[in-house]
């Protein structure tokens, strides 16, 4: 393209001389001055030709000249017919430059063709048009021939000559001037086309560089906007920061506080280890006393423990020999009180008082009764035991009168307790008791006491094992309560003594007891498995004896000592007379009355011949005990006798209806009370025997 426009205007320079010339003409009127060789008179060509022109202008006489048909031709015709149409060139006003060219051009032609050598006909023409050649032509025409006008004439046709030929000279002169200004310009020109090739050049680049300066601006706008976005987030960072700062300046004053509270609570505390230093070492200082002290306090404690072991043994030795003042069979009486199904009873309560309320060992029973005549009798018959308990009377109240009784198995003692009375007066109750733990009977209390007792007494040294047998013996048959037949008399137990005094029944089940709460399931499943039948006098009487066996064993790890007791907890079978069971009528009811008769009078037996063995003294070997009448006084054989305590607790029914089998019981019970068996034989071996 650029090409192609430069030649274009290369082309244009050819073809359209008139623009050069133009441009030329700007340089001619330039170059016109110091190009010219002229005399001061003579300015110009247009001045020249204004000259010569003037005398015609100025002249009124009419201008003649002749045409080429020889035909003289007026000048003011002329003149009038170029006036017409627009002033004459020479009286219009000079351009500036050549904008307008055609005029400035045809005065610069017809100077050049006025001087011009080659174009005569010009030449001629000019001289025909030149004012003075007109003189003198018209001076040689009017026939003025002298001498001296001839001379004058050659001597201005020779100025004349002169000026054409420096007019020509000045031409060359410009022609070559104009050829060099066309080389100048032609310079030019392509100076320009190469200034436009570098302008569209540096356009290009112009244009590649505003390119650029886009891209360039497009990537700082995206880099602004990244940073913007980079600036928003660093804002928030800053808030965020800020925020945070804030709550670490709060943090950091709380925290200031909070170490100004432990400042101080150090220094308090410091002061404070300072005084328990202090009396730390002030308390070291009295550590030696303090330990010479201790190694005399402890030497004491051992004379002291070897003391309280001497005192046990004479305590233990002190309280057998009360029990054996007591003597060694002892009867406690117990009146139960009136259940809730007896209120109503028509008979009422029987009248029993209990006038010993120091001591609490009297009852006295009465009874009213009329003869055939008529008249009344009152009977009043007193009895005394070694405990008589009220209706009222608690199981705690109760165990603590036996709890030293059951204390001794743990040296060494047997121990028989025996509940006795008729149907229903409450021997269960006194023996096993209620599932309350207010209502707890002697066995389950007798084996905690007994447990509590080998606690305490591991600090002196003794251990203890327990184990537990519950039999119950129901029409002359050994039960074992314990046992895992569902049938109780599927067994045929035997009753066994050996010669150290242990008495065994065979496959009888044996219980090791580790603590009391074992003998609540154990006695629940001895009542689960106890024959139970029903008689008139109570729907659920039992009618077997139930015996407890609690068998102690304790060894003194100190001492060496060693020590075997057994507590037998025996709840008999009713008391009550053939008469009263309404029994008589029951063929199986009559064998169970007679059974238990028999082993109760068996009982009463064995503890009458007891106390008459006593009564003989060294002679007793004599005196022939019945064991072996009954179950019952066979299988504690070993623990009813001279080496054993015995404590039968006798239970009455406050009713009036039972007063008659109250009063045989109580007969029966003044008869044991009465009896002396002997001296206790605890079972005992001295350490390392
Ligand atoms: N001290 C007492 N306090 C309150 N209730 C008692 C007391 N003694 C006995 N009883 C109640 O009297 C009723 C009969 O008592 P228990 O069954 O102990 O008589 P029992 O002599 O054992 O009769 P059995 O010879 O038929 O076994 C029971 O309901 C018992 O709860």
């Amino acid at each position: 393209m650029v090409g192609t426009k430069r030649q274009r205007d290369i082309d244009d320079i050819g073809e359209r001389p008139g623009k050069l010339v133009s441009t030329m003409y700007g340089a001619q009127e330039d170059f016109n001055i110091p190009l010219v060789d002229r005399p001061p008179s003579t300015t110009s060509v247009a001045t020249a030709s204004s000259k010569l022109r003037a005398p015609s202008r100025n002249s009124r006489a009419p201008l003649t000249s002749t045409a080429a048909n020889g035909q003289p031709i007026s000048h003011v015709t002329t003149r009038k017919k170029r006036s017409t149409s627009a002033p004459p060139k020479d009286l219009r006003p000079p351009t500036a430059t050549g904008i307008i060219k055609g005029q400035r051009t045809a005065d610069v032609e017809a100077a050049n063709a006025a001087v011009s050598k080659p174009n005569m006909r010009s030449r001629h023409k000019a001289e025909d048009d030149d004012p003075k050649w007109q003189r003198f032509e018209a001076q040689r025409n009017a026939g003025t021939s002298s001498h001296v006008s001839r001379t004058r004439v050659g001597t201005e046709m020779q100025e004349e000559r002169a000026r054409v030929t420096a007019l020509q000279s000045a031409q060359v002169n410009l022609e070559t001037q104009l050829r060099e200004t066309k080389n100048q310009e032609l310079l030019h020109r392509r100076g320009l086309l190469a200034a436009a090739d570098e302008l569209a050049e540096t356009k290009r680049m112009y244009e590649r560089k505003v390119q650029e300066l886009e891209n360039e601006k497009r990537v700082l706008e995206r880099k602004w906007k990244d940073a913007l976005d980079d600036c928003h987030l660093y804002q928030n960072d800053l808030k965020m920061e800020r925020e945070n700062n804030a709550a670490l300046k709060a943090s950091l004053a709380q925290q200031s506080s909070t170490h100004l509270t432990l400042q101080a609570h150090l220094d308090a505390s410091q002061r404070l280890a300072r005084t328990l230093q202090e009396e730390i070492e002030r308390r070291l200082g009295n550590a030696s006393d303090m330990q010479i002290q201790l190694e005399q306090t402890l030497k004491r404690n051992e004379f002291l423990e070897a003391e309280a072991i001497v005192n046990e043994q004479i305590r233990r030795k002190l309280h057998n020999q009360i029990q054996e003042l007591k003597g060694n069979i002892r009867v406690y009486v117990r009146v139960r009180p009136v259940v809730p199904g007896e209120k109503d009873e028509r008979s009422g309560q029987a009248a029993i008082t209990f006038p010993d309320q120091r001591d609490h060992k009297e009852i006295v029973l009465m009874s009213e009764t009329e003869s055939a005549m008529g008249s009344s009798r009152k009977e009043v018959v007193s009895f005394n035991f070694d405990k008589v308990f009220e209706p009222q009377t608690t199981q705690v109240e109760i165990f603590d009168e036996v709890s030293q009784l059951v204390q001794s198995v743990t040296d060494g003692y047997n121990v028989t307790i025996f509940a006795y009375g008729q149907t229903g007066s409450g021997k269960s109750f006194t023996m096993e008791g209620g599932s309350s733990g207010s209502t707890e009977g002697m066995i389950p209390r007798a084996v905690r006491q007994l447990f509590q007792t080998g606690d305490q007494m591991r600090s002196k040294g003794w251990e203890y094992t327990m184990e537990g047998q519950f039999l119950e013996i129901y029409n002359e048959t050994i039960n074992d309560l314990l046992g895992h037949g569902e049938d109780l008399d599927s067994k045929k137990h035997e009753i066994k003594h050996d010669k150290s005094g242990r008495t065994t029944v065979t496959d009888a089940v044996t219980m090791p007891l580790s603590g009391p709460s074992q003998v609540a399931s154990l006695l629940a499943r001895a009542q689960s498995r106890r024959s139970v039948a029903s008689t008139l006098m109570n729907q659920r009487s039992s009618r077997s004896h139930s015996v407890f066996t609690l068998r102690v064993s304790g060894f003194n790890v100190n001492t060496g000592e060693t020590c075997e007791g057994c507590l037998n907890l025996v709840d008999l079978a009713g008391s009550e007379r053939l008469s009263s069971s309404g029994a008589a009528n029951d063929k199986d009811r009559l064998r169970e009355t007679q059974a238990i008769n028999k082993s109760l009078s068996a009982l009463g037996d064995v503890i009458a011949s007891l106390g008459a063995a006593s009564d003989a003294g060294s002679n007793k070997q004599t005196v022939h005990i019945p064991y072996r009448n009954s179950k019952l006084t066979y299988l504690l054989q070993n623990s009813l006798g001279g080496n054993s305590k015995t404590l039968m607790i006798l239970n009455l029914s406050p009713m009036a209806a039972h007063y008659g089998e109250s009063l045989c019981s109580l007969r029966f019970a003044q008869k044991v009370n009465s009896t002396t068996i002997g001296k206790a034989v605890a079972k005992k071996t001295a350490g390392g025997a």
